[in-house]
Parts: C-alpha cells; structure tokens; sequence
C-alpha cells in the first residue's frame, strides 16, 4: 500500500508562507502546480535547498518550548538529503559535532537527511541526542553513569558495543543509525568530536574533586522535522546549553546523576529536614560551577536569566512583525528560581502552526 499522499492543505500554506516571507522572483501558482503535479505522479514532493532552510528556521521559531528563539534566522542548514547509507549519515553527524563546535563558539546547525517518501523509507538515528553518556547498572541496583540510558547502553553493549577499559560515569555512547537497505549500525564518536568541560567551582575547591565533567554540544537527533507536509525523521539540530539544563537537570534530578545531596554534604548544609531549604542552596551552587566552567572552558552557555530576557525580546519582535508567538509556559520557565525570571510573570499564546520539530510522544507525526 502507498504511504499517504503528501497533505496538499499542509504543502500549499507553506509554499504561499515561503513565498511571503522570502523575495522569490517566480509566482507562487507556477510553485502551486509543479508541487501538486509531483504529489500527482509520485506521492511526495521536493523542496528547494531554499524552502528547506527557510522551514527548517520557521520550524524552530515555531517551537513553542523552546526559550532560545531569538537567533532563529541564524540557524546554519546542511542539506544532506542525498545521504542515504548508515555510514553516511554516521559521517555527517560527526562533521555536525565539529562544525557546531567551533573550538567552543558554538554555532546552531542542523542536519538534513533524506525525508520519508513512498519511494524510499527515511534513515533513522536511534539516538536521543548525538552525545549521551552510557549507564552501567551493577549488581546492586546502583548506576555508573547517567541512569536514563541503562536500556540503550545494555541494547548497545548485546549489539557489540564494547565500553572503555576503565569504565566511568561519562562514556560516550555510539552512535546507531538504521536503513531499510542496511539495517542498523553502530559507529563510535571519535573522542576529538566530543569537545567536554571538566566542572569546577569558582570558590569551592573540592568541587573538582567529584571528578565532573559534561560534553559541551547538545544536538537533539529524535525529533522529526516536518515542513509542509513533508517529513524528515533524521534532523539533528544544535544550540548551546543553558546552564540549568545541566545543573538543575542532567546533574540535579534524583533519576539521573542526583548530585544535589553529594554537594549539599560537602557544602556542611542541614540536610535532616526540607526546611532548611538545602535543595535550594545546593542546586544554585551546581549551576554556578556548570557556569564558571563553560565560561573558564570558553565554551557558549547562557544563563536562564539572560536567555528570559533575551525571549522576551523574541518576543516582542514576532508581535511587531505581526507573528503570533506560540510559547509552552510549563517549558519556558526554567527548572529553577521560575519567578526570579521575566517568563514566569506572563500569560501567551499556545496553539503552534506548522513548520515544526515533533518529538515521538506528540502525537501529529
Ligand atoms: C541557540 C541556543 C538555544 C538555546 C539556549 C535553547 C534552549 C532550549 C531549552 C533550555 C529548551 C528546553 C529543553 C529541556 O527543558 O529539556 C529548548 C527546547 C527546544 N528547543 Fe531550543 N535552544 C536553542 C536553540 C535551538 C535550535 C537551534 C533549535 C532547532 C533548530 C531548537 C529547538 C528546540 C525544540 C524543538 C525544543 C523542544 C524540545 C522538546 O519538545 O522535547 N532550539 N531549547
Ligand atoms: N539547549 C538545548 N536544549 C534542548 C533542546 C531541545 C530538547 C532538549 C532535550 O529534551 C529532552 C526531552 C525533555 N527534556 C530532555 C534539550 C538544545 C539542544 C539542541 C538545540 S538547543
């Protein structure tokens, strides 16, 4: 059975978009119909290296859950739609990780890979992002490493992936790419590619004695971008890190590296009852090490009072450019001090119109 059609409805609000946003000499019906004689004769349609990246940035200002807008026109778009094997997409996806890293300047850049059609089922990337540290269950129940990946490190470990000699709490996990020709493969990230800031404080010395470090790229490679009625499952985008992503976080919340008890110890805090509010001086203390780090390390990171104040101002541009700006407050307000931020004071719109990134749990594919 042929996969559905391309949705016309979907695939002409985003030519007539693309049209009125961009300067395009051509007239927007001759677009109309060479896309519709496509969708005719092959059940999919292509977009211009153009439309692609113009969706691709409309895509991310559209994302309502994500604070870091404000520089949407600035996202870098590698079109590799004419990648198709594992070892391909394995190859550009680590390309993706030096380009973004730029020696610690960080650069937002997304990869294209081929879309879904009904001629050729799309790549996949299984990651959940290109970098994730491995977690090793023992015996015990306890965790060496992050324990949101116990599953895919056992998943890899029975597929051959084999852990460095001395295991620790920060192993890079492979990468694993699937085609329908190929299958799934593992490729293992050359450890040049994954650029990592050793985590220290900027009055406590005894912070680097618990041996932290994080890597200093997220590039999210789950999500599926979907423009105009096309799909592309295999997206992977980069920004830079806030600071509480990784220090309220990856660092602070008891099912991942639950550090926040281990610093509020070493910090001499009261931590026999919740009123002495040891949580809360504990956790600022770990976002002020990841802080100080990156920025010792000269790496990109903002802070999530910074990056508030920096939405709101995306903000205030889209009304003035006549956009309606849909905005998740429950993701916006950061993990932490909501109220010390501009975001949490204010209602906002919430329907998202389509160029988008979909994670697996929503539910419009
Ligand atoms: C440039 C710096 C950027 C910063 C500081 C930033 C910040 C953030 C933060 C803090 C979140 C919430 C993540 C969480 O709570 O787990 C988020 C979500 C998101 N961001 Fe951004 N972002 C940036 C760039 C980008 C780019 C380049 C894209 C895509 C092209 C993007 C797309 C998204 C999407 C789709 C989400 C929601 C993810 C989901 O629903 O699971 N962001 N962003
Ligand atoms: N700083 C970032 N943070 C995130 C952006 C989107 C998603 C995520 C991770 O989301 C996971 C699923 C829900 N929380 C963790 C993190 C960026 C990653 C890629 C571009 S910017």
């Amino acid at each position: 059975p042929r996969a559905p059609a391309v949705d016309l409805a979907e695939a002409e609000e985003f030519l007539r978009l693309f049209h009125a946003e961009n300067r395009v000499d051509a007239p927007v019906q001759q677009r109309l119909a060479r896309m519709r004689y496509e969708v005719d004769t092959t059940g999919t349609y292509r977009h211009t290296p153009d439309e692609l990246a113009y969706g691709a940035k409309v895509a991310w200002r559209n994302s309502a859950r994500c604070i870091g807008r404000l520089y949407w026109r600035s996202l870098k778009v590698r079109d590799l739609r004419d990648v198709h094997t594992v070892s391909g997409v394995a190859a550009h996806c680590v390309e993706h990780l030096r380009m973004a890293t730029n020696g610690g300047k960080i650069r937002p850049v997304i990869s294209v890979f081929p879309p879904e059609t009904p001629q050729r089922p799309a790549p996949r990337i299984w990651n959940e992002q290109l970098i994730r540290y491995a977690g090793y269950r023992n015996s015990d129940g306890s965790v060496l490493g992050d324990p949101r990946y116990t599953r895919f490190t056992e998943a890899v470990t029975g597929f051959g992936w084999r852990p460095p000699a001395a295991r620790s709490g920060f192993d890079a996990l492979p990468l694993v790419v699937e085609t329908r020709e190929e299958g799934a493969h593992m490729f293992a990230l050359p450890p040049d590619a994954v650029h990592e800031v050793p985590i220290t404080h900027p009055e406590l010395p005894w912070f680097a004695e618990l041996g932290l470090r994080w890597h200093g790229v997220p590039v999210i490679s789950n999500m599926r971008l979907r423009i105009g009625g096309i799909s592309y499952p295999a997206a992977p985008f980069n920004g830079w890190y806030m600071g509480t992503e990784i220090g309220a976080r990856n660092f602070g919340d008891t099912d991942r590296y639950n550090l926040v008890p281990v610093v509020a110890e070493r910090l001499g805090l009261d931590t026999s009852r919740e009123d002495t509010l040891w949580r809360d001086r504990a956790v600022v203390e770990l976002n002020r090490a990841v802080l100080h780090s990156y920025h010792q390390a000269g790496v990109t990171i903002t802070d999530h009072h910074t990056e508030s104040h920096r939405f709101l101002t995306h903000l205030a541009k889209e009304e003035s450019a006549g956009r309606k700006c849909p905005v998740d407050w429950s993701w916006i307000v950061p993990p932490m001090s909501g109220s010390q931020t501009p975001v949490f004071h204010r209602y906002y719109d919430e329907e998202a119109p389509g160029p988008n990134y979909f994670g697996d749990d929503d539910a419009t594919h």
